[in-house]
């Protein structure tokens, strides 16, 4: 069989619930930026949580086991059901019930079942814990960031619903959302503020969002406009092909890197920029947004360069790698191998960091400036 027609049914689920769940964010999100309430709880690691987090990784455990069968799906996901079951927690749990019945209420529009009738608290909390799988070298397992850079997220920015498919040990199938991704790509370095200081809310360049979904092996890799409003998602006849950028001369590529200091080494990035003649400013942009720009063709190079000590978890790059690679570029970690995700929740064995390139000359010169530089950091 096809392998493009081999994932058909995986695919059309994935993308609908991921523009279900692009929907459900936005209005968390619009809801935590016009509120001051205390709505964003720091996680055991200080990292941030919000109740979209654990409100889209109920809704695509319930829809993906509606479509599969329960005892079909393995789901590896980020959220777990500890904080949201403490006994001082009942509101936080309330609003997380609320949220995920008043999206499932809107299934339809994206031709997905809603429930009979609205779920109960327990069917969320299990929907939840559900996706506790550890993947794995064999069989099929989803693998689930339901908001990949929560902290953009809070902050009014940048994040990204991220579903993909391993099938024994390879990504399948990538579905990344990404709600905030601007139409004009010069806005992405743009915080919601400034956004907001720029022009009218009504003006085109508030037209955002995204969904981009591919199939190992197509070749091809697609985007849609996200659905919003009373619109109905028309599926597959909206998409576009994306493609690489084919700038291979770095003096004109662009570079993007994490946020914050925390989760790379912005000195290091910029010692490799340096070398190979990158000469732009980085493009520092949270989420699998990174993974987005370099599809669409709107950034040349992301590196992520986490401290010692990190391991990356597969949730933060399955999606956006197939999705990079099936557009024509090329991922691997700074020795150059391709990432394994064959072997549990993290990506074992990775080789310092991560570099996303358009093409193979770009890719090569930064290999070999990480190769040649990494004996002289302190990292
Ligand atoms: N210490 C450390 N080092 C490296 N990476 C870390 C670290 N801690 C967390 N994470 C993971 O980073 C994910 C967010 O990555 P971003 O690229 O969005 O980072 S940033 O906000 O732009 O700085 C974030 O994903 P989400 O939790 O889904 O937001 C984490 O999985
Ligand atoms: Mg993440
Ligand atoms: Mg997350
Ligand atoms: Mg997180």
């Amino acid at each position: 069989m096809e392998e493009g027609k081999k994932y058909s049914k995986e695919l059309d689920v994935a993308v609908r619930v991921v523009h279900l769940c692009c929907s459900l964010c936005r209005g968390v999100q619009e809801n935590l930026l016009s509120s001051s309430g205390d709505q964003v709880i720091s996680k055991a690691d200080d990292s941030p949580v919000t109740v979209a987090d654990w409100s889209v990784q109920a809704v695509v455990s319930w829809v993906l086991a509606q479509s599969f069968g329960s005892d079909n799906v393995s789901i590896v996901a980020e959220e777990d059901v500890q904080t949201l079951s403490r006994p001082d927690s009942v509101d936080l749990l309330e609003s997380v019930v609320a949220t995920v019945n008043g999206c499932l209420s809107e299934a339809s529009r994206y031709g997905l079942t809603s429930p009979d009738k609205a779920l109960e608290t327990s069917q969320v909390l299990e929907a939840i814990s559900r996706c506790n799988s550890t993947g794995g070298p064999k069989g099929r397992h989803w693998v689930l960031d339901p908001v990949d850079g929560t902290l953009g997220f809070v902050r009014g920015d940048q994040y990204a619903v991220a579903l993909a498919l391993i099938e024994d040990g390879n990504v399948v199938v990538g579905v990344l959302g990404c709600p905030n991704y601007p139409l004009n790509k010069n806005l992405l370095n743009y915080h919601h503020d400034n956004m907001s200081r720029l022009s009218p809310r009504s003006s085109n360049a508030w037209e955002k969002g995204c969904v981009l979904y591919t199939t190992v092996g197509s070749g091809k890799a697609w985007m849609q406009p996200l659905v919003c409003g009373d619109r109905k998602l028309e599926w597959p006849n909206s998409a576009k092909l994306i493609k690489v950028s084919s700038i291979d001369d770095p003096a004109l590529a662009t570079f993007c890197e994490p946020v914050e200091r925390a989760n790379t080494s912005h000195t290091f990035s910029a010692g490799v920029a340096n070398s190979v003649g990158l000469r732009k400013q980085p493009l520092r942009v949270h989420s699998m947004v990174k993974y987005a720009a370099i599809a669409r063709g709107d950034a040349e190079v992301f590196m992520k360069f986490a401290r010692v000590g990190y391991k990356e978890k597969i949730w933060d790059h399955a999606a956006g790698v197939l999705i990079t690679q099936e557009a024509g570029g090329v991922v691997t970690d700074a020795g150059g191998r391709p990432l394994d995700f064959s072997r549990g929740v993290y990506l074992e064995g990775l080789d310092r960091g991560i570099v996303a390139c358009a093409g193979e000359t770009l890719h090569e010169q930064i290999i070999g400036a990480v190769y040649a530089s990494w004996d002289s950091s302190n990292l």
